[in-house]
């Protein structure tokens, strides 16, 4: 015992002396760190004091730079949760060059750099941290984590250690290293620093990370980051990086953390913006804290899919068979019909009646009709071909006056022409004529005119089946959007185009205001150059674009992304397996568009960093109903708890609730119960009063979320919830951390043991 005892504070102490090396350094970053911040300070209002007068040149010069000081001081002033979180120790490099971040180059170590009898002295340390900092001879006193220099600390492995000796993770909370944690990469290696023997604490920083307690909002892992995960995030960003995972192999994570490094990397060029698209609210409110942590905002943007479109944010969900409906490509279709055939809504004028050169001019419904089709023909967007249309209206007038043969001189012809047009539309009565007859469509008004069940059986005939309409157009008819509207609004904005506008008036001449001529003057219609113009303006496209969930994504939504990126670099992240859309290969297919040709480079990720074995075991059973054949992701621990299961008391309501307070009392962060989506609003009066560590989720919900422990309820009622429902399931089961507990009703068929039918061998 005693001897036991004794090794404990030898231990302890060696840990205390290790703090504080680690507490000395981090001391010595503050101090540099605040004259950087005074010397940011210094240079804003040096610069802001240069006074006004100068040269342009100059002045832009000052504002450039008070706004880079600016940026900078923002980032030092930022509180990070723990600056500085990572060290390591490395041997000699093969050549002696040093990068620009003042750290040396090579990834090998030199020869002879380990001796004969496997001692080696460590040649360099390096502090890994949010950001780079410098002391005054700009040597490195910390490494920015995206920084070439700190990708050994991520890529090493004791298979592959490079030059990496010792990889040591450091806890801090403020100014105070709390701890510290590492990790040998070179076990058979006795390495000397300084003339001492390099110890090593702890069992290492990813189980660490991994039993922590959850709470409503994701962590960053910069501190943790595995070597499979690390080549993804520093991947080049050619054309489409393509990322497969299983559930909890990181890839929220990843591409989170890709986002940060891609602006480090080449912040010019992602100036144009970064866009992460995610599947839910949810997810978007979990994950939007794990950027800042990372020093950076602002030039990213997390959007739910629902929320992509300006003004149109969706509040409901679909059922299954109308989300299919709409959110697959035969949809394109219909929208494509109803844009045009909203032109013919029921006040669209039978025939048009003008006057000029004196006299009386009509064209019939019939010949309206020609016109409108002949208009309508190719594929240009419907708002734009408003002008065409009035050409053509005119061009029959003009035909059926009988003056086109009045003068054979083509200048005489011309100018007779000109005066008729002139003429004509400036009659009221033609302008509210084409005002009624090819009215500015917008998105919400061809949505709204789907609504009407018989005139969307019309739009969608041999597209749909007339269930499918009936329930389509019932849908339109509620208050607000679901997901699918929003896709389906997109696509309307781009099948009518933005309506050309009337140019802005010139400034007013005082003839012009004694005689009254500019009221009189037709407005001049805006040109095709002026749109593209204004167009290329408020297009809303990024210089990269991140689908999270990429699994999920409809053909209609693979279309509203793909327009947000035309010219982008892509990070596509998802797991087929966790598809909760009902015909994947058509959503492939969708995707493989929108990406068009451009080279994917593909990467999969291996281990499940999420579910402890216990519980990954039991979803790999819905795995192989659900897509027979692959493969479940590797758990990296495992709990000794396992899953478990129990059946309907009295009322469901009462089993669930006693089960989340059961959980709540075991963990000491969150618990989720996940349900089919039709219980989403009772199941969360079930938990009213059990605190806001316990949240009740839709299966569709869950997605991407994880807990500390979760309930999941009643298995079959999830699965036949729609198509994808085995899939759906797989999701719902592989949300938790630690405990996992399973509530059957009937339909689940339980077992003696309480365990459903779906989770059997
Ligand atoms: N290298 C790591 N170090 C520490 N924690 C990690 C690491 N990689 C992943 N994790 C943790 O594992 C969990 C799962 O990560 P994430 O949500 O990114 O996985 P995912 O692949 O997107 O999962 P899903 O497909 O189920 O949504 C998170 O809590 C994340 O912080």
């Amino acid at each position: 015992m005693a001897a036991q005892a004794q090794q404990e504070t030898a231990l302890d102490s060696l840990r205390g002396r290790e703090i504080g090396v680690e507490q000395e350094h981090l001391d010595r970053v503050y101090r540099r760190l605040e004259e950087k911040i005074h010397e940011a300070e210094f240079l804003m209002n040096d610069a802001a004091q240069r006074g006004q007068v100068g040269t342009p040149g100059a002045l832009a010069e000052r504002d450039a730079q008070v706004f880079r000081a600016g940026i900078h001081l923002n980032r030092l002033n930022n509180e990070f949760e723990d600056f500085l979180f990572g060290r390591i120790d490395l041997l000699l490099g093969k050549d002696g060059k040093k990068g620009p971040d003042g750290a040396y180059t090579a990834v090998e170590p030199a020869e002879g750099a380990v001796r004969d009898d496997s001692t080696a002295d460590i040649a360099e340390t390096l502090h890994i941290g949010r950001i780079g900092v410098l002391d005054q001879d700009y040597a490195p006193l910390v490494i920015d984590w995206r920084a070439p220099a700190a990708a050994p600390f991520y890529r090493s492995t004791p298979v592959d250690p490079g030059r990496v000796v010792r990889r040591r993770v450091i806890r801090s909370k403020g100014r105070r290293v709390l701890g510290v944690e590492d990790d040998l990469m070179r076990p058979e290696l006795k390495a000397f620093l300084d003339g001492h023997e390099l110890s090593v604490i702890g069992d290492g920083a990813l189980m660490a990370a991994l039993g922590q307690a959850r709470s409503h909002t994701m962590r960053d892992i910069v501190a943790s980051i595995q070597a499979e995960q690390d080549l993804v995030i520093r991947a080049p960003a050619a054309s489409v990086t393509y990322v497969e995972g299983g559930p909890g192999t990181g890839k929220t994570a990843v591409a989170l953390h890709r986002a940060a490094y891609l602006l480090y990397q080449d912040r010019r060029r992602y100036a144009g913006g970064i866009l992460i698209v995610s599947p839910t609210p949810l997810l978007v409110s979990y994950t939007e804290g794990v950027l800042p942590s990372l020093g950076e905002e602002g030039q990213v943007a997390i959007r739910a899919i629902g929320s992509l479109v300006e003004g149109a944010e969706a509040m409901l969900y679909d059922s299954p068979s109308v989300a299919r409906a709409k959110g697959s490509s035969r949809m394109l279709k219909v929208l494509r019909k109803a844009a045009r055939g909203a032109l013919e809504l029921n006040d669209s004028p039978a025939r048009l009646r003008v006057v000029a050169f004196g006299r009386r001019l009509e064209l019939e419904a019939e010949e309206l009709a020609g016109i409108r089709r002949t208009a309508l023909g190719g594929t240009a967007p419907v708002n734009l071909l408003r002008p065409r249309a009035r050409k053509l209206l005119l061009d029959a007038l003009w035909e059926r006056s009988g003056a086109a043969g009045r003068h054979t001189d083509p200048e005489l012809a011309a100018e007779l022409r000109s005066s008729f047009d002139e003429d004509i539309t400036g009659e009221d009565s033609f302008i509210a004529f084409l005002d009624a007859w090819w009215p500015e469509l917008t998105p919400a008004a061809v949505l709204a005119a789907m609504a009407d069940e018989r005139r969307l059986g019309r739009w969608a005939r041999r597209i749909l089946n007339p269930g499918e309409v009936r329930k389509v157009a019932r849908s339109l008819r509620r208050d607000g959007n679901s997901v699918h509207d929003v896709a389906m609004l997109d696509e309307l904005q781009a099948i009518l185009g933005a309506p050309a506008r009337p140019r802005r008036k010139r400034e007013l001449d005082p003839l012009d205001q004694l005689t009254g001529l500019e009221e009189l003057m037709p407005v001049r219609e805006e040109s095709q150059r002026e749109r593209a113009e204004r167009l290329a303006q408020e297009r809303v496209e990024y210089a990269h674009v991140i689908v999270d969930e990429a699994q999920d994504l409809t053909p209609m939504q693979w279309r509203m992304v793909g327009r947000r990126g035309r010219h982008a670099t892509w990070t596509v992240v998802g797991d087929p397996a966790q598809s909760s859309w009902s015909d994947p290969d058509e959503a492939a297919q969708a995707r493989d568009e929108a990406l068009g040709t451009r080279p994917r480079r593909r990467f999969e990720l291996t281990v499940n960093y999420r579910n402890p074995a216990e519980i990954a075991e039991l979803a790999s059973k819905v795995l192989a109903l659900a897509m027979p054949g692959s493969v479940s992701p590797k758990a990296v621990r495992s709990t000794g708890v396992e899953p478990r299961f129990t059946v309907v008391g009295d009322t469901l309501a009462e089993t669930v609730r006693d089960e989340a307070a059961r959980l709540l009392e075991r963990v000491d962060g969150t618990v989720g119960v996940v349900v089919a989506m039709q219980r989403r609003e009772e199941a969360r009066r079930w938990l009213a009063g059990l605190g806001d560590r316990v949240v009740a989720l839709g299966s569709l919900e869950a997605k991407g979320l994880e807990y500390d422990a979760t309930v999941v309820v009643s298995p079959a009622e999830i699965a036949d919830e729609s198509p994808a429902g085995l899939r759906v399931l797989y999701v719902a089961l592989t949300r938790a951390t630690q405990q996992l507990t399973v509530v059957s009703a009937e339909r689940d068929e339980p077992d003696a043991a309480g365990v459903p039918d779906l989770l059997r061998d």
